[in-house]
């Protein structure tokens, strides 16, 4: 996924400018900075989520295989089955476990096996074995770390190429933000994945690439300050400001 000079609005307030990046396939790439710095509106602009609010707009081109997501004839449904995301809070629908996993597939004309579908889906998501008996219990009957990893198996189910998380594990319990953490090694062999966090330690742990957003002065939009392998961001980071917010000196 390729990044070109993307800007993001909230009617007349610009929160995001100059953003570029490439996203690497196949890896994690972490997003990383302090609070209103622009990760969650950036992130959303990657399937096209932020224009749903509404006076909520996008400048620039993000390009997916060879489609910029914001051409005129890209359709923004079509774009989301190919960039799905996970929210913080764990938000599973009124339906079986089964059904949460399977529903996506479903109205987007799935016509494989729907049980090896939701099973493969599970275990990807780290939640097979837990729920492999009462797949026909609801969604809502699961621990808030289950529900977490139930919308992934469901962003999974649809068969994305990346999958976007913004702080997926922030209101989750340490064992359930482990088992989370543990997916995404999984995950990166088959998708690649996009996660703003606000745990450095997370972001040392589980990526590949670390971007570092940050804002110069109060009111002013939210840029990507630093982009490199994650190694590098968390040892020897070219900028100042990096390395101040990585080794917890403000943020
Ligand atoms: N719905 C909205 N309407 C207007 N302004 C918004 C809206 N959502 C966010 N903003 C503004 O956009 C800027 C970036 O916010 P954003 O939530 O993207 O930052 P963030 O880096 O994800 O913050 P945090 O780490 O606290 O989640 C902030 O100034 C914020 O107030």
């Amino acid at each position: 996924m390729k990044i070109g000079d993307l800007a993001a609005f909230y009617g007349g307030f610009r929160a995001v400018t100059d953003v570029s990046m490439d996203i690497q396939a196949n890896k994690v790439t972490a997003l990383i900075g302090p609070s209103g710095c622009g990760k969650s509106t950036f992130i959303r602009c990657l399937n096209r989520m932020h224009e749903v609010i509404p006076g909520a707009r996008a400048e620039g081109t993000v390009t997916l295989g060879d489609q910029d997501i914001y051409a005129k004839d890209a359709d923004p449904v079509v774009i989301r089955r190919r960039v799905g995301m996970v929210f913080q809070k764990p938000n599973p629908f009124s339906k079986s476990i089964y059904d949460n996993v399977a529903w996506g597939a479903k109205i987007n004309g799935f016509r494989g096996d729907l049980d090896e579908l939701v099973e493969r889906s599970l275990r990807q998501a780290a939640l097979w074995d837990e729920v492999k008996d009462r797949l026909k219990e609801s969604g809502y009957g699961l621990s808030g770390g289950q529900q977490q990893r139930l919308c992934i198996a469901r962003t999974l189910a649809v068969e994305p190429e990346v999958i976007l998380m913004d702080e997926p594990a922030s209101a989750l319990d340490p064992v359930s933000t482990q088992k989370i953490e543990d997916t995404m090694a999984e995950l990166k062999k088959s998708y690649t994945v996009v996660i703003v966090t606000h745990n450095m330690q997370q972001a040392a742990r589980i990526s590949d690439y670390t971007g570092f957003f940050y804002i110069v002065n109060m009111g002013d939009p939210g840029r990507l300050w630093e982009f490199d392998e994650t190694e590098k961001i968390f040892s020897n980071p070219d900028r100042k400001e990096t390395e101040d917010y990585v080794t917890g000196r403000f943020g």
